[in-house]
C-alpha cells in the first residue's frame, strides 16, 4: 500500500486553514491559509513545495474558496486523496474521540453551536462544502474538546445550580485536546516513559492559551472552561475575571452583551494590555526596548501562566514533566525563563543553553541537572488529526 494523503482543514468564521498530510513524510507537502473571506479582501495563500502562491478572491465564500483548495490537494497527493480531517472546536458532552462524519455528527455539531457560536457553524460548511464536492471521500471530524471528556466532575463542574448543567450544559469543556494530547504523547516517547503511566503539565501557548494536567494519557484538568475564554491571558482574550465584571460593566458603562463579549474575547489579553500588539514576538522586543505596556502584558502573561500550572499540579499524582508548545511556548525562551522564576516551590532550573536554543521548531529538553523534567514540544495538531482520521478509515 502506498503511503496516504490526508486532507487537514481548520474552517474558521472568516478563515481556513488546510494542510495535506501524507502519512511517510514529516513536511506537508501542500499547506495554506484563505482569509478574510466574504470580503472585498479575501485572498487564499498556499505553499506547494518550495512554491509560495496567493490568489485575491474578493468576496469568495467558504465554498467557493474550497472548490479551489479541493483541487491543488488532489494535485500535491498525485491525484490519490484518502480523506479529508476536519478541525472542530466544540464537541460538547457527545464526542468522546473522532468519528466518521454521518448525520449524527452533523448534528451533534450542529447543536454545540451555541456554545462555539463562532467556530462550530464555520466548521458545518467546511464539512458540507468538502462533502458536496467530494462525496465518495471519507470525512472526519476531531473534536478539541474529546480529549477533556475524561475529567473527573469535579474538575468539570462550576460552582452553580445543578439545573444549569443538568438542562443547558453549562460546565467545563476545554479546548486545544488536539494538542495537549499530541504533546504529552511525543514527550513520553521522546523521555522513554509510556503513555500509559505518565503524568505531564502541559501549556499550549499560541494565539489561544490553556493549560492542562494528564495523567496516564488522559486529561484531567484544563483551564479554558465552557468557552475557550476562561483561564490564562491570551492573545485577544482577556481569559480570567471577576464573573461579576459582565455585570458590571453593563451597569456602569451601558455596554450591551455583544460589546462586553467584544471586548473580552477580541480586545483584551497581550492586545489590551499592551495597548500594541497580539503578538508575543512584538511585545518582547517593545519590553526590551522600553515600553511599559508590553512589559506589563509580558509579566502578567507569565504570571498568570505560573499561577494556572501550579493549579493544575493539583491533579497529577507525579510529575514526569511540564511542556512548553505552541508558537510561544516553542519560540519564547523569555517567556519560559520568567513563567518558572513565578514557581519557585517546584524545583524548576534551567539549562539556559539548551532553553535558547529550543525555537523554530527544535524542540528537546530544557532543565538543568536536578530540576524536574521541561520540555519544549513542536506541536503538529494537522498531523494528528490526519492519524486520525487514518485510524478511523483503517476501522
Ligand atoms: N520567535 C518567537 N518568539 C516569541 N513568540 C513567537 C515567536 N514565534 C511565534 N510567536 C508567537 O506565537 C503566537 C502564535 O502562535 P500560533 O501557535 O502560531 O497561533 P495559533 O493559535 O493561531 O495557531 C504569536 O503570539 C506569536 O508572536
Ligand atoms: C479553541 C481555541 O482557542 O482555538 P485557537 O487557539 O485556535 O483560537
Ligand atoms: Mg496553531
Amino acid at each position: 500500500m502506498s503511503a496516504r494523503n490526508i486532507l487537514v482543514i481548520n474552517c474558521g468564521s472568516s478563515s481556513i486553514k488546510f494542510a495535506l498530510v501524507n502519512e511517510a513524510q514529516t513536511t506537508f507537502p501542500l499547506q495554506g491559509l484563505a482569509e478574510r473571506l466574504g470580503s472585498p479582501e479575501a485572498v487564499l495563500h498556499w505553499q506547494f513545495g518550495d512554491t509560495k502562491e496567493s490568489l485575491s478572491l474578493p468576496g469568495t465564500s467558504h465554498q467557493s474558496v474550497l472548490s479551489k483548495i479541493l483541487p491543488l490537494a488532489q494535485e500535491a497527493a498525485g491525484g490519490h486523496l484518502d480523506g479529508i480531517g476536519h478541525r472542530v472546536v466544540h464537541g460538547g458532552e457527545h464526542f468522546t474521540a473522532s468519528h466518521l462524519v454521518d448525520a449524527d455528527v452533523l448534528a451533534g455539531i450542529r447543536a454545540n453551536a451555541h456554545l462555539a457560536p463562532l467556530h462550530n457553524p464555520a466548521h458545518l460548511v467546511g464539512i458540507e462544502a468538502a462533502m458536496e464536492l467530494f462525496p465518495s471521500l471519507p470525512q472526519v471530524s476531531v473534536f478539541d474538546t474529546a480529549f477533556h471528556q475524561s475529567m473527573p466532575p469535579h474538575a468539570y463542574r462550576y460552582a452553580v445550580p445543578e439545573f444549569l448543567y443538568t438542562e443547558h450544559g453549562v460546565r467545563r469543556y476545554g479546548f486545544h485536546g488536539t494538542s495537549h494530547r499530541y504533546v504529552s504523547k511525543r514527550a513520553a516517547e521522546m523521555v522513554g516513559v509510556p503513555v500509559e503511566n505518565s503524568s505531564w503539565l502541559s501549556a499550549h501557548l499560541g494565539n489561544g492559551c490553556s493549560t492542562c494536567a494528564i495523567v496516564n494519557g488522559e486529561s484531567r484538568d484544563t483551564s479554558m472552561g465552557l468557552t475557550p475564554l476562561e483561564g490564562l491571558a491570551m492573545g485577544t482574550r482577556s481569559g480570567d475575571v471577576d464573573p461579576n465584571l459582565h455585570s458590571h460593566l453593563a451597569r456602569t458603562l451601558g455596554w450591551s452583551i455583544e460589546q462586553i463579549d467584544r471586548t473580552l474575547n477580541h480586545d483584551s489579553g497581550l492586545k489590551g494590555l499592551s495597548g500594541l500588539s497580539n503578538d508575543m514576538r512584538t511585545l518582547y522586543e517593545a519590553h526590551m526596548a522600553g515600553h511599559p505596556g508590553a512589559t506589563l502584558a509580558f509579566e502578567v502573561f507569565c504570571y498568570r501562566l505560573a499561577k494556572s500550572l501550579a493549579g493544575m499540579a493539583c491533579a497529577l499524582p507525579k510529575l514526569d514533566g511540564l511542556i512548553f508548545t505552541g508558537g510561544i511556548g516553542e519560540n519564547s525562551a523569555a517567556v519560559r525563563e520568567r513563567t518558572l522564576e513565578h514557581m519557585k516551590l517546584f524545583g524548576f532550573q534551567l539549562d539556559a543553553e539548551a532553553n535558547a536554543r529550543c525555537t523554530r521548531g527544535v524542540g528537546g529538553e530544557i532543565q538543568a541537572a536536578g530540576s524536574p523534567r521541561i520540555l519544549v514540544v513542536p506541536t503538529n495538531e494537522e498531523r494528528q488529526i490526519a492519524l486520525d482520521t487514518l485510524a478511523l478509515l483503517d476501522a
